[in-house]
């Protein structure tokens, strides 16, 4: 997959861009939903014998347009979602810097210069795409500002449980520890990745050294608590057990909840490493222990029902 960032306005030459069938959307996450648009216009592609690609944006346009300071979580950041798009087999990534002059863009223009302008012979959205200044494109606009220079195809919402897949149900999901739904809807385990970083060198003493991640900013991490998790490290696979949080055991008043795992059956250094954490359960809130050899009892259990989580996938 080739990856092109561009900025307003781009400078690309339309006779040197492929005949493509395009996807666009903001689409964090990458759920059910988003593979269901992203699906047909790879389809489509191979149909036409066209190149497929995926126009998405960052940052998240609510970071320019509400100006809040609150820093934006993304549940897929950009590195993951370039991951999973080049699983899903899309040929072409065009990501989209959104800025204030992309915002005041009017629908026709951003149109003209990013669907006619990209080559794009068809192009393919979620019921619910805008676009242009305010968002006042629409799906119902699009085939008016095509202008027979591409086809256009809506995909219809992809529903589960009777309710509409979004980015929006699977973050409320993830605030609430419901760890396995969120990822029926998201179609893989919510991965999250970092770096292995020192922490206070009490796991070790406890027989339970945890690996201490220096998370991604950009990542929406779930309700902290104890999770089973599977670890990628140097393309293996490992199971394990994750607590996420605030160490109230030891910790008085820690800004931020820290991510830490420890690995079965595994005995080597990681610092400095990097490793992928996959969330699989939720298994307890974390607490506040009045002592060392209290928590390393408690995590004796979590260890048994984790090792039986992964024994006996229901
Ligand atoms: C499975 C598991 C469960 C944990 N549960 C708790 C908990 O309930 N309360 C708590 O204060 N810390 C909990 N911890 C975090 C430990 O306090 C922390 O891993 C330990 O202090 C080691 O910290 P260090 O890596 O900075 O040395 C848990 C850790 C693991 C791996
Ligand atoms: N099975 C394992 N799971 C996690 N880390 C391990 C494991 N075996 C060895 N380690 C190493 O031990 C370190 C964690 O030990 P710990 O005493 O908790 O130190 P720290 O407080 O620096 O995290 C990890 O960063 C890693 O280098």
């Amino acid at each position: 997959m080739r990856t092109i960032e561009l900025t307003y306005p781009h400078t690309l030459i339309l006779e040197e861009l492929p005949e493509t069938v395009a996807a666009i959307g903001f689409f964090d996450g990458i759920h059910k939903g988003h593979q269901h648009v992203i699906k047909t216009a790879i389809k489509e592609a191979k149909q036409r014998k066209m190149e497929s690609a995926v126009i998405t944006f960052y940052p998240h346009p609510s970071v320019v347009l509400r100006k809040d300071k609150q820093q934006v979580k993304y549940i897929t950041p950009l590195r993951e979602k370039q991951e999973v798009l080049q699983r899903l087999g899309v040929e072409r990534l065009y990501i989209i810097t959104f800025n204030s002059e992309l915002a005041a863009l009017e629908p026709q223009g951003f149109i003209d210069h990013f669907i006619k302008g990209l080559h794009i012979k068809h192009l393919v959205a979620g019921f619910d795409f805008s676009y242009g200044h305010k968002g006042s494109g629409n799906v119902d606009t699009i085939t008016e500002h095509a202008d027979g220079a591409f086809i256009f195809t809506k995909v219809d919402k992809v529903e589960c449980d009777g309710e509409k897949i979004s980015s929006t149900r699977i973050r409320k999901l993830l605030a609430s520890g419901e760890i396995e739904k969120a990822n029926a809807l998201l179609g893989r385990p919510l991965l999250v990745d970092g770096f292995v970083v020192k922490g206070a060198q009490r796991g070790k003493q406890m027989g339970y050294p945890t690996a201490n991640m220096q998370t991604n900013q950009d990542a929406l991490l779930p309700k902290p608590g104890i999770y089973a998790v599977k670890i990628f490290y140097k393309q293996e696979k490992y199971e394990g057990m994750a607590s996420l949080g605030f160490n109230p055991t030891f910790e008085a008043n820690l800004a931020e909840p820290i991510l830490e795992v420890h690995i079965f059956d595994y005995n080597h250094e990681l610092y400095g490493e990097e490793l992928l954490v996959e969330f699989h359960s939720f298994i307890r809130e974390e607490l506040k222990f009045p002592g060392m050899q209290q928590l390393k009892e408690q995590i004796a259990n979590d260890e048994k029902q984790i090792r039986r989580f992964f024994s006996n996938p229901s």
